[in-house]
C-alpha cells in the first residue's frame, strides 16, 4: 500500500562478512526483517583450510577442503537454525559458494581444516567430498607453472590454477554432481540463492550444467517452483577478453565498474562530477540494469588492492561513503548489495595495506568474536555495521518504497549538485560542491510535509521529524538548502516519511 515502508519491494542485500551464524539469526529477527532488508549474503559455509601464515586470513574461507558445513561462522546445526529464523523473519539467505577450486596446492596434508577433515593438497586428495587428482584440470592447463600466467588467454583463466588454487574440472560429471549436491544441500535447508565466487575462472557451459541440476527453493518458506536467485562474481573492469556478458544469460552478474566509477565521481577525480551521473547506467559501459548486482565496495576491494582500484569508497571515508550508498539506493539501476565490515589494523605502505589479509575480530584460538549491539543500535567491538547507520537504513526503506518507479525530475547545476526523484514516491538532493546548494526544485511528490531521512526521520508517533522538515507545495516544488560543510550534505524524502 502507499506507505509500504518495509514490505512493498524489499530490494537490498547486506553482506554480513565473516559474521557467525548465531549473530546473523539475531540480526534477521531484531533488525533486518523489521527494516525491510531483502536478504543476507553469508560467508562461505563450507569447510576450508586453516591458514597459519599469515594468521587466519579472511581469504582462507576461499580455499575449500570439503563441502561439509562447518566453518569459522559455526556448525551445520547453527547454520540450519539461522536460515530458518531468517526466513521466518522475512529475510532470505544467499550463500557465497566457492566452487571453482579447492585449497592451494601448497596447503600441505593433514587435518588443518575447519572441520578437521583429512586432505592432501599435493596429491589433490579430498576424501570428504570425494575428489582425487582426476577431478582437477592439470591435464587441461597448458602453462608451465600450472597457474594462470596471462589473463588475456581465456583458456588459462578457466583451466589453470588461480594463484595456485587447485582447479576443479567441471567438464567431468562427477565434479558437476558434487558441486550441485553441495548447492542443493543448502537449497534444501532453505537458502534462496547464491553468490557464485570466481565465475570468470569457470566456463559458462559448465556453470549452466551445474545450475540446471539445482533444486527449487524449499516450499516450507517459498512458493512451489521458486528458483534460486544467482549472482555471479565476474571481475570485469574492461581490458580482458572475458566479459561479464558471457555469464549474464545464466544469472545476475557483479558489476565492478559501478563502484569504481561512482567512487571516482564522488572523489571528483579526473574532472568527474556529480552532474555526469544524469546518464549513469548502460551508456557508461555498465551492463543492462536487469542483469547487474551493484555495490559501492565489497570484501575484497575495500582493502585497496582488489578490483576497482583506489577509487573505491569504504567505511574508512564515511562522509563520501554514505553519499555513495545513498545515491546507489536511490537510483533505480541494478540489484543493490550493502557491505557490512569489520575494522582491522590498516597499515598503508606505498599504497598497499600490509594488513589487507586480516580476518575478523577473533580470540587467540582463532574463533570469531560475537557482534555486540550497543544500546544506540550501533555495533561494538571492531564490527562496523554500515547497514545499521541510520542514513543507510533509511535509504534501504527509500529504495523499497520507490521500487518500480522510474528516475524522474533530474536537476543539476552542471557541477556537483544534483537531485532526482523516483516517480511520485521519493526525491533526493545531493550537494558535493564546495558552495551551498540553495534551490527550489520540482519533486514530483504530492503536496505536504516530509521528514528528511538523512538528518533524521519521522518520530514514532508520526507527528514530527527528528531532523530536517521539507514542505512540498501544491505545485510539487520544494526548497532545499544544503551547506557544503554539513556532515551529510544530502537530503532525501519519500512517501513513507510524509507527515
Ligand atoms: O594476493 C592475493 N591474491 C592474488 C590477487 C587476487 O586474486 C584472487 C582473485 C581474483 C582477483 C582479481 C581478478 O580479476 C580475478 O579474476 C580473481 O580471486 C580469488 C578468488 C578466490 O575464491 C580465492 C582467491 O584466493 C582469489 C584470489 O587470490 C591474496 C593472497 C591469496 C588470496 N589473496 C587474495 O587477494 C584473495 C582475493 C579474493 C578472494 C575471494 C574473492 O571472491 C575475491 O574476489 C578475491
Ligand atoms: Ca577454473
Amino acid at each position: 500500500h502507499y506507505h509500504c515502508s518495509t514490505t512493498c519491494g524489499t530490494t537490498s542485500i547486506v553482506h554480513l562478512f565473516e559474521w557467525r551464524w548465531r549473530d546473523i539469526a539475531e540480526e534477521c529477527e531484531n533488525y533486518l526483517g523489521p527494516n525491510g532488508f531483502d536478504a543476507v549474503q553469508i560467508s562461505p559455509p563450507s569447510e576450508n583450510v586453516v591458514v597459519a601464515q599469515p594468521w587466519r586470513p579472511w581469504w582462507e574461507r576461499y580455499q575449500p577442503i570439503s563441502y561439509k558445513l562447518c566453518s569459522r561462522s559455526g556448525t551445520e546445526q547453527e547454520l540450519r537454525d539461522m536460515i530458518s529464523r531468517c526466513n521466518k523473519a522475512g529475510v532470505k539467505i544467499y550463500a557465497d559458494v566457492v566452487i571453482n577450486h579447492m585449497c592451494s596446492a601448497s596447503a600441505g596434508e593433514g587435518r588443518r581444516s575447519t572441520c578437521g577433515s583429512y586432505f592432501n593438497a599435493s596429491k589433490e586428495e579430498f576424501p570428504s567430498v570425494p575428489y582425487s587428482a582426476s577431478h582437477f584440470n592439470d591435464d587441461k592447463c597448458t602453462t608451465a607453472s600450472g597457474n594462470i600466467e596471462n589473463y588475456q588467454d581465456i583458456y588459462q583463466v578457466r583451466d589453470c590454477r588461480l594463484v595456485g588454487l587447485l582447479d576443479l574440472a567441471h567438464r567431468k560429471e562427477h565434479v558437476r554432481e558434487r558441486v550441485a549436491s553441495y548447492m542443493n544441500s543448502l537449497l534444501d535447508m532453505g537458502v534462496a540463492g547464491f553468490r557464485v565466487d570466481a565465475c570468470k575462472h569457470m566456463w559458462p557451459q559448465d556453470l549452466n550444467a551445474i545450475y540446471g541440476q539445482l533444486h527449487n527453493l524449499n516450499t516450507e518458506w517459498f512458493p512451489e517452483g521458486s528458483r534460486p536467485f544467482i549472482y555471479q562474481e565476474v571481475i570485469d573492469l574492461g581490458g580482458e577478453p572475458i566479459k561479464a556478458s558471457e555469464y549474464s544469460g545464466l544469472g545476475h552478474v557483479t558489476e565492478f565498474k559501478y563502484g569504481a566509477k561512482l567512487g571516482s565521481v564522488i572523489r571528483r577525480w579526473n574532472r568527474d562530477k556529480l552532474a555526469d551521473l544524469k546518464t549513469f547506467g548502460e551508456s557508461w559501459g555498465l551492463m543492462p540494469s536487469n542483469q547487474a548486482l551493484v555495490f559501492v565496495d565489497n570484501h575484497d576491494n575495500q582493502r585497496g588492492h582488489g578490483a576497482g582500484g583506489t577509487s573505491i569508497l569504504t567505511f574508512w571515508e564515511p562522509r563520501m561513503y554514505k553519499m555513495a550508498v545513498a545515491f546507489m539506493l536511490a537510483h533505480p539501476y541494478g540489484v543493490t548489495r550493502l557491505m557490512s565490515s569489520y575494522r582491522w589494523d590498516r597499515r598503508l605502505l606505498d599504497g598497499k595495506d600490509q594488513n589487507d589479509w586480516m580476518g575478523p575480530p577473533s580470540y587467540p584460538d582463532g574463533s570469531t568474536k560475537p557482534v555486540p549491539i550497543n544500546p544506540d543500535g550501533s555495533c561494538g567491538g571492531d564490527w562496523v555495521c554500515e547497514h545499521r547507520w541510520h542514513q543507510i537504513r533509511n535509504m534501504v526503506t527509500f529504495r523499497n518504497v520507490a521500487h518500480g518507479q522510474p528516475l524522474s525530475n533530474w536537476w543539476d547545476n552542471g557541477e556537483n549538485q544534483i537531485a532526482f526523484g523516483r516517480g511520485d514516491r521519493g526525491f533526493i538532493v545531493i550537494n558535493n560542491d564546495d558552495c551551498t546548494l540553495d534551490a527550489s526544485l520540482q519533486t514530483g511528490m504530492p503536496a505536504g510535509c516530509y521528514c528528511d531521512v538523512i538528518s533524521g526521520q519521522r518520530t514514532a508517533a508520526g507527528t514530527g521529524c527528528t531532523g530536517k522538515r521539507i514542505t512540498v507545495g501544491e505545485d510539487g516544488r520544494a526548497r532545499f538548502s544544503i551547506k557544503a560543510s554539513e556532515e551529510d550534505p544530502f537530503v532525501a524524502i519519500h512517501s513513507g516519511s510524509k507527515l
